[in-house]
């Protein structure tokens, strides 16, 4: 669906180039949710901004839906970025129109009759949850409603493909909730593969299949969000991982340099994350253990869960078959 090769991007600073992307790669499948994880300058916008060629690589091939964007004309962009909304951090809603006019916009640019506008609209507003906010004005809504209004504006032409450029940064913890679930719904109803840039792990995992981790212009890490989100291998992707779960590292190894045993971190993943096998397996391998830190939540709609455990006593070889026999993945974190 989407394919960027080689991308090269720098910008001109007080005459010094200023390196943004330097030699990015990336695929994205048709109906996917992929997100982009980067800390601030490591060049999410603009790599976000290069699929529909609002920032024009220096080198590097842009291809969506088939199509390569940079041999298109003005005509030929016009038309092939119809099919490649955006959404925004600030929403970019026009402040003297109404919500309804707002969502119009896209529809009388692109010649639709009149006629045809009204119904469309009111449709995409009841999508959204606003059918009873048309005549509203955005300075008279929340931001969560101002969202709403922005992608229900990008919705408007039928798009394949959807943008969202820090879409929930400026939004708190249940309203970016609320979003979230909406985007993850318009990806399964429409089929809209969706690309979206942000700084929070827990947006991607709470929308996202897969992910790729930019840093200083180049993926440092990409992957299936369970495999980067549970078995982070770069810096920057544990780094991520850390903050969202709050977990200070050096806190955290400070208290478990006072705790007795071997340390495990077991990741359970699935319907299994539910069962009772830690206690079963501690009785059959005659062992004690506590539990020193741990999350069990979801990614996207999967269970996972995650525990750093000491150890004591008991077999620890007749454990760790047991639990690899159930599925559990082993990290021996200290012997
Ligand atoms: N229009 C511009 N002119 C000059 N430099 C720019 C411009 N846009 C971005 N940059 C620089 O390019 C680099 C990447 O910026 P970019 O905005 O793509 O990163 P980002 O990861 O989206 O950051 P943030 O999360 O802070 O928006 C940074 O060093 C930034 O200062």
């Amino acid at each position: 669906m989407i394919q960027l090769e080689q991308l090269h991007k720098s910008y001109e600073v007080d005459g010094r180039r200023v390196p943004a992307l330097q030699g990015v790669d990336l695929r994205v499948e048709a109906g996917e949710v992929f997100g982009i994880i980067g800390a601030s300058g490591a060049g999410k916008s603009t790599l976000l901004r290069v699929i529909n060629l609002l920032e024009r690589p220096d080198s590097g091939r842009v291809s969506v839906a088939g199509r390569d964007l940079q041999a298109l004309d003005a005509a030929g962009l016009r038309a092939a970025r119809q099919k490649i909304a955006m959404i925004f951090q600030h929403f970019n809603l026009l402040a003297s129109r109404t919500v309804a006019q707002n969502v119009a916009w896209p529809l009388r640019i692109a010649g639709w009759d009149a006629a045809r506008i009204g119904p469309r609209v009111q449709a995409l507003l009841a999508r959204v949850g606003l059918a009873d906010q048309a005549d509203k004005y955005p300075a008279q809504l929340s931001g969560g409603q101002k969202q709403r209004v922005g992608i229900a504006r990008a919705l408007a032409l039928d798009p394949q493909v959807l943008l969202c450029d820090e879409a929930t940064s400026a939004l708190d913890p249940e309203t970016t909730r609320a979003i979230l679930d909406l985007l993850a719904e318009l990806n399964e109803e429409l089929g809209l593969s969706i690309v979206l840039i942000t700084h929070e792990m827990d947006v991607v995992r709470r929308v996202c299949d897969r992910v790729a981790v930019l840093e200083d212009g180049r993926i440092v890490e990409q992957g299936p969000v369970a495999q980067v989100f549970l078995h982070p291998r770069s810096a920057t992707a544990r780094r991520f991982v850390l903050a969202a779960e709050h977990v200070d590292e050096g806190d955290q190894n400070d208290d478990h340099a006072h705790v007795a045993g071997s340390l495990w971190r077991l990741t359970f993943f699935g319907e299994r994350t539910y069962e009772p096998l830690l206690g079963e397996v501690a009785r059959q391998a005659n062992l004690d253990f506590g539990i020193l830190a741990g999350r069990i939540d979801r990614i996207k709609r999967e269970p996972y869960g995650q525990l750093t455990i000491a150890i004591s006593g008991g077999d620890q070889a007749t454990a760790r078959r047991l639990l690899a026999e159930r599925g559990v993945q082993i990290e021996e974190l200290r012997a």
